[in-house]
């Protein structure tokens, strides 16, 4: 891709003309519902909800379907910001996938790759504003979503009212705690947020920040604590999903909204241009070295001893949730 075709392809996007009715909500990405995505003309704010339980873990189906979904809201030229959000209240996403990682199929894991490659593409190169609503864990992949969306909100953790337990959420890049190595440009993409001591410092050690020191390093905007909000904004209620139809006055939501809307009030092409200034060389640098980074994951990821690791880590996973 020349650079002009690029720049073309990440300012405009691949919009058609097709536009949807005020609140009307968009058709699932995909027929099983893995993200929802909703829009409000009037507002020029969407939502685009993870929906994959139990974790929002990131198969190569639903990174397709994420980049689906942008795909639809961007053709919708009155759509200017869109909230990245999750259905599970404990997790945001849990990353790749990482049944994808284990005894894989040999055709199947470069496309898996592929789709991982394109959602960074696609949601970090979006013309929409993107305020991710971190409710929940963000390790690995899934704290890669919330670095590639433009404004990153989190909440605070909340206490379970049977048990008194608290759950604190947690975000950062622990691949090496799994003994892989995030790809260059999702390290590179915590350089770029956190700057680079405290990126290094994370990258080696795998450090999954709570949400007061992730606010500290800058890996997340603002943090939100749980209290229930007395009232909130009205359109908000009409932008959530049926399955997330209860959590208007979720003060985390309430918040990203907000931030969505200052965003849509921002003249949109200056807002997408000054958000080039910050990205298109980080995108195209990625892009040039696609081919290149699908070989270098597909032949680490089937060393024997990264299987070894890996079948170890997917099994820990599984008895650590039957043990629950
Ligand atoms: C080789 C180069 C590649 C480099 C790039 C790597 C990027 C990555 O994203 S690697 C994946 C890293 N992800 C993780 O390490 C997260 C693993 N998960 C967790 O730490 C925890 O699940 C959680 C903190 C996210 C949530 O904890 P919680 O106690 O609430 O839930 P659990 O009981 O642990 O899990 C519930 C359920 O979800 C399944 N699951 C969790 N994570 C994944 C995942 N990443 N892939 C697939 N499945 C996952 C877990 O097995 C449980 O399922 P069952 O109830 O069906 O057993």
């Amino acid at each position: 891709m020349n650079s002009l075709r690029a720049r073309a392809h990440l300012l405009f996007g691949r919009r058609s003309h097709q536009s949807l009715a005020p609140h009307q909500h968009l058709s699932p990405a995909v027929a099983n519902d893995l993200v929802i995505s909703t829009v409000d003309e009037n507002s020029g704010i969407a939502m685009l909800t993870m929906n994959r339980p139990p974790a929002n873990s990131l198969s190569m189906e639903m990174n397709e379907a994420i980049c689906d979904s942008i795909k639809t809201i961007e053709a919708n030229a009155k759509i200017q910001s869109v909230i990245l959000s999750s259905t599970n209240p404990k997790i945001f996403s849990a990353g790749l996938d990482v049944t994808e990682l284990v005894s894989p199929d040999k055709d199947r894991l470069p496309r898996f790759w592929n789709s991982l490659q394109q959602v960074y593409i696609d949601l970090y190169g979006s013309r929409l504003a993107t305020v991710a609503a971190i409710q929940g864990h963000a390790p690995a992949a899934g704290c890669f979503l919330a670095m590639a969306c433009d404004y990153r909100v989190m909440s605070a953790g909340d206490i379970n009212s049977d048990t008194k337990k608290k759950h604190v959420p947690t975000i950062g890049l622990n691949e090496t705690q799994l003994g892989i190595a995030a790809p260059p440009w999702m390290g590179q993409l915590l350089v770029r947020t956190v700057g680079f001591r405290q990126a290094e410092l994370a990258l080696a050690l795998g450090t999954l920040f709570p949400p007061e020191q992730a606010l500290a390093v800058g890996l997340v905007d603002d943090i939100v604590p749980h209290q229930k909000a007395e009232s909130g904004e009205d359109q908000l209620i009409d932008l959530l999903p049926s399955q997330i139809k209860d959590q208007a006055l979720n003060p985390l939501l309430q918040r990203a909204y907000s931030q969505a809307r200052i965003y849509a009030k921002i003249p949109p092409q200056a807002r997408v241009a000054s958000k080039m200034v910050t990205r298109e060389e980080h995108i195209f640098r990625m892009i040039a070295k696609r081919d290149e980074d699908t070989q270098h994951f597909c032949g680490f990821v089937t060393q024997k001893a990264v299987q070894k690791n890996l079948s170890a880590y997917v099994e820990a996973l599984k008895n650590k949730s039957a043990k629950k």
